[in-house]
């Protein structure tokens, strides 16, 4: 299974910040992908997401073109996301920031609620042992009734990445899942994201945190003024001249 980008552009006004990237990636693996502030990073999540149309190129997920399809649409092929900045709702729970993620999917018919109620019930409880598996998978059961916001760095982005969870993704979109986040609880979520991979679902990894995404990933593909100069193994990557040049700012 793959995430095929295909000559992808987009620009704001004048500025050009994504410029021809051709990618492809399988879903099944832990793709990091760095860059300096500014490179392109989040526009390109957007793209995969829909959160934008690209001005150019294509995005073609297992074989599919949505390259146009609505966001909520890609969700149902099994795409999901995190932010860079996290957004529960700050005044519920943690538990009920996990139920409504799994209830706030537009597009869903509001009709068969009325039609079969039973049903809606037995979903319901379907959500709710979801939810209470991601709580114990994520370790977040002593904070099951906190509001989010009294959460640390770290706890909100385990959330965010539960809250992606309950809509049974294959494949994740995390945006700086590190930043934030103090060392121990790093290592933790890292140990989620590969526990995750090795249970079938991939991620693409936006991060500035380079060495615990190197540990971390199985390819890291660097972004640098909208164009891909770097793609490989993380130490074969990382040991580059250009990359290092273009990112790390050292002398060639
Ligand atoms: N909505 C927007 N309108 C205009 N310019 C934008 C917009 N969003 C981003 N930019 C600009 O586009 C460029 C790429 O931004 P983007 O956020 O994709 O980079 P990034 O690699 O994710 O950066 P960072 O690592 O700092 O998050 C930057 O120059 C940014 O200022």
């Amino acid at each position: 299974m793959t995430l095929r980008l295909e000559n992808l552009s987009q620009h704001y006004g004048g500025l050009q910040v994504i410029q021809d990237v051709s990618l492809e990636i399988d879903v099944g693996d832990i793709t990091g992908m760095i860059g300096p502030n500014g490179a392109g990073k989040t526009t390109l999540f957007s793209l995969i997401n829909g959160l934008q149309r690209p001005a150019g190129g294509t995005v073609v997920l297992n074989g599919n073109d949505i390259t146009r399809m609505k966001s909520h649409v890609r969700v149902r092929q099994g795409l999901g996301w995190t932010f860079q900045v996290p957004r529960p709702f700050s005044h519920l729970t943690v538990f009920e920031n996990l139920l409504v993620a799994a209830r706030e999917q537009p597009g869903d018919t509001i009709w068969r609620n009325f039609l079969t109620p039973g049903r809606v019930a037995a979903t319901e409880r379907n959500i709710a042992a979801k939810a209470e598996e991601i709580l114990e998978f994520l370790k977040l059961q002593h904070v099951r009734e906190s509001h989010s916001k009294v959460l640390s760095g770290g706890q909100k982005k385990l959330l965010e990445l539960g809250r992606a969870l309950m809509l049974d993704p294959v494949f994740i979109l995390l945006d700086e899942p590190f930043a934030g986040v103090n060392p121990v609880l790093i290592e933790e979520i890292g140990a989620r994201i590969s526990e995750l991979r090795d249970r079938g679902i991939g991620f693409l990894i936006i991060e500035h945190n380079i060495g615990a995404l190197a540990r971390l990933c199985d390819r890291m593909v660097v972004l640098d003024r909208g164009k891909i100069i770097g793609d490989g193994a993380p130490s074969t990557v990382l040991a580059d001249k250009t990359v290092r040049l273009a990112y790390l700012g050292e002398s060639a």
